[in-house]
């Protein structure tokens, strides 16, 4: 059954594009990009008498049909459709109506404009090096329609193949192969090539000084050159990722798989862009402590970039697959305890994002409805942990991983290449467990299917994780919980952490916050003993600012607008902003510091920010 896509207007039921062609100048004074899209299409039904494509702050001058000798010829088109989310339809009448099966290409000159939400220009002050200006795109989910006139949905997997003229010495990369460059004067044009067919969302483009450092024959570490060495030493282990990845299910068929560190910007903390990841530099631990977001990344080589989601209510197949996938390569790199902890911290976020948006909230069913909503405001970590519980529940209740990851394995293999939808998903499941063990067939119909997929809030079952890796952590915090009470913090010591590891500190610092507001002695001692402010851990430096701002510890405030300032995660970014916005004196403080760096924040960030905040 074709299920529309209600965050795309392209008429994706009529003419699906099967390549897409770039060929853009990148426009550093202006801020734009300046070229064309050249779109293969081909009639699904008959009579296709134009074709409807997705756009978002483009400005289109022409539109054409390219006949097979290359010759152009203007068409008639109509950009009067705007919706307030989803952007404007550009409606282009074909010459001749296509019936099935016929194809046409069409050429859109365009170009970029200010608003254009997927691309973020930095001046040469908000990168690393401070001597040259840089871009980078994000499409993830409905983004990519501000980069080029396409048809924007995950339903649709085209290939892809661009040019792009960047200025010396700036270097541009792309989510696809490198085939080639020619000079251009003072500028370079540098060439790609995706035969991957791969869905609108991971188009990507970086352009900047960048340079790379390789880490394997098919893997490779670009960053700025200030940076280059941190990165190639923090994600040197990343082939091994790789290589565990392919043995748990099938080859890796990307060709490359590089990894891009961006500016401090970067909304996310990756995106799973074929052949180039990019990933937040708030990952560089200087202990490789916190790459278990690369193995997040790889496992989108898969899940997500391989079989996708049909539209944005099925997401949770992206990522709760994904989330899966990536726990279980912490297992095989780091021990089952390891997985078990990130299921315990998984399940927190879980918790946390079903109480910020509501219990009773839609938004917090594992396939939401998302008619008329831009899939970022929908955003949190439902996907990813009521999907990664959904998944991890009936390996257990189906006999454990050696019945389940067989089954995995079979799932890429049916849906690679395919756009899909939970029905799909769940059919395939009965259909696998009905040829291979049929007796699971019963066990499966006891699901609470309706519970688990369509009903708002926690799961219908809570899945019982492995406790034992984590309670040195919460004898720790009671330890200190302890302390509040008798106010004798002679038995604490730098040493109590010191053999933690990064999952353990923040489930250490999770805990204590389920008993906030903490008084400031034990906060003072807390951090005096453990030195949490100046921590160079992203994720141990952000739990432990989010507990002091739960005890409204005014001490924290200078390295609050510090964390606020110096990088533009949103994981972090948002709840930061949330909770110093909550202390009673933090107000000022938190307008005062959203107004300094709304403009070093990613268009995506600074919009969800200000809606946090009500500004
Ligand atoms: C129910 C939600 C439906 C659709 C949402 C789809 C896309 C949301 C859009 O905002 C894009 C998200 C991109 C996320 C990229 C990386 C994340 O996996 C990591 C986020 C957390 C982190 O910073 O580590
Ligand atoms: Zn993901």
């Amino acid at each position: 059954m074709f299920e529309i896509d209600p965050n795309s207007q392209a008429n994706i039921d009529q003419i699906v594009t099967r390549h897409l062609h770039l060929s853009l100048a990148v426009d550093f004074d202006a801020k734009i990009l300046r070229g064309s899209a050249t779109l293969d299409l081909e009639a699904i039904s008959d009579n296709v008498e134009k074709v409807v494509l997705d756009t978002n702050h483009l400005n289109v001058s022409g539109s054409f049909i390219v006949n097979k000798d290359g010759q152009e010829q203007a068409l008639k088109t109509d950009d009067s459709i705007r919706h307030p989310v989803f952007g404007t339809a550009l409606s282009i009448s074909l010459p001749n109506a296509l019936n099935k099966g016929e194809s046409a290409k069409v050429k859109i000159d365009y170009e970029t404009t200010s608003e254009s939400g997927a691309l973020q220009f930095l001046t040469p002050e908000q990168t690393l090096g401070k001597n040259h200006p840089y871009l980078f795109t994000q499409c993830q989910a409905i983004h990519a329609r501000s980069l080029a006139p396409c048809q924007d949905s995950p339903g649709i997997k085209i290939t892809y193949s661009a040019d792009i003229k960047a200025p010396n010495p700036l270097r541009a990369l792309m989510s696809a192969i490198s085939v080639g460059s020619e000079e251009a004067g003072d500028h370079t044009i540098y060439k790609f090539s995706q035969k991957t067919t791969m869905p609108s969302y991971l188009l990507a483009i970086v352009c900047g000084n960048i340079v790379k450092a390789d880490i394997s024959d098919r893997c490779a570490v670009w960053t700025e050159p200030e940076n280059i060495d941190a990165c190639a030493w923090e994600f040197a282990e990343m082939e091994k990722s790789l290589k565990i990845a392919e043995d748990l299910l099938t080859p890796y068929s990307w060709g490359r798989y590089d990894l891009l560190v961006l500016p401090p910007s970067f909304p996310y903390g990756g995106m799973e862009n074929p052949c180039l990841t990019f990933v937040t530099p708030t990952l560089i631990a200087g202990d490789r402590s916190l790459t278990d977001v690369v193995g997040h990344e790889i496992s989108h080589s898969w899940s997500g970039n391989l079989v996708t989601t049909k539209n944005w209510e099925h997401f949770w197949l992206n990522e709760g697959w994904t989330t899966f996938f990536e726990r279980k390569i912490v297992g095989r790199l780091e021990g089952e305890d390891a997985r078990q902890l990130s299921s315990v911290i998984g399940n927190n976020d879980l918790k946390s994002a079903v109480e910020f948006f509501g219990t009773s909230n839609p938004l917090t069913a594992l396939v939401p409805k998302l008619d008329g909503i831009d899939p970022d405001d929908a955003f949190s970590s439902v996907p990813y942990d009521k999907g990664y519980n959904l998944l991890y529940y009936l390996e257990q209740l189906l006999g454990g991983p050696e019945v389940f990851e067989p089954y995995m394995r079979e799932y890429i293999k049916e849906f690679q290449g395919k756009s899909i939808t939970t029905d799909d998903w769940k059919e395939f499941l009965f259909k696998y467990f009905e040829n291979t063990c049929p007796e699971k067939v019963e066990v499966l119909n006891k699901v609470d299917w309706e519970h688990w997929l369509y009903k708002p809030g926690m799961p219908p079952v809570e899945n019982e994780f492995d406790t034992r890796p984590q309670q040195v952590c919460i004898d720790l915090a009671n330890k200190w919980l302890g302390a509040k009470d008798s106010g004798d913090y002679s038995g604490f010591s730098e040493s109590d952490i010191t053999n933690f590891s990064t999952m353990q500190k923040v489930i250490f610092l999770t805990r204590l916050q389920d008993s906030a507001p903490l008084p400031a002695v034990l906060l003072k001692n807390l951090d005096s003993f453990y030195s949490l402010t100046n921590s160079r851990n992203s994720e141990v430096r952000f739990s432990w600012l989010s507990l002091a701002l739960k005890s409204n510890f005014e001490q924290v405030f200078d390295a609050v607008v510090d964390m606020l300032s110096t990088q533009g995660r949103m994981k972090f970014t948002r709840p930061l902003y949330r909770l110093l916005d909550a202390c009673p004196d933090g107000k000022a403080l938190t307008k005062e510091t959203f107004l300094k760096n709304r403009n070093f924040y990613h268009p995506i960030c600074s919009r969800l920010i200000q809606r946090d905040l009500g500004l």
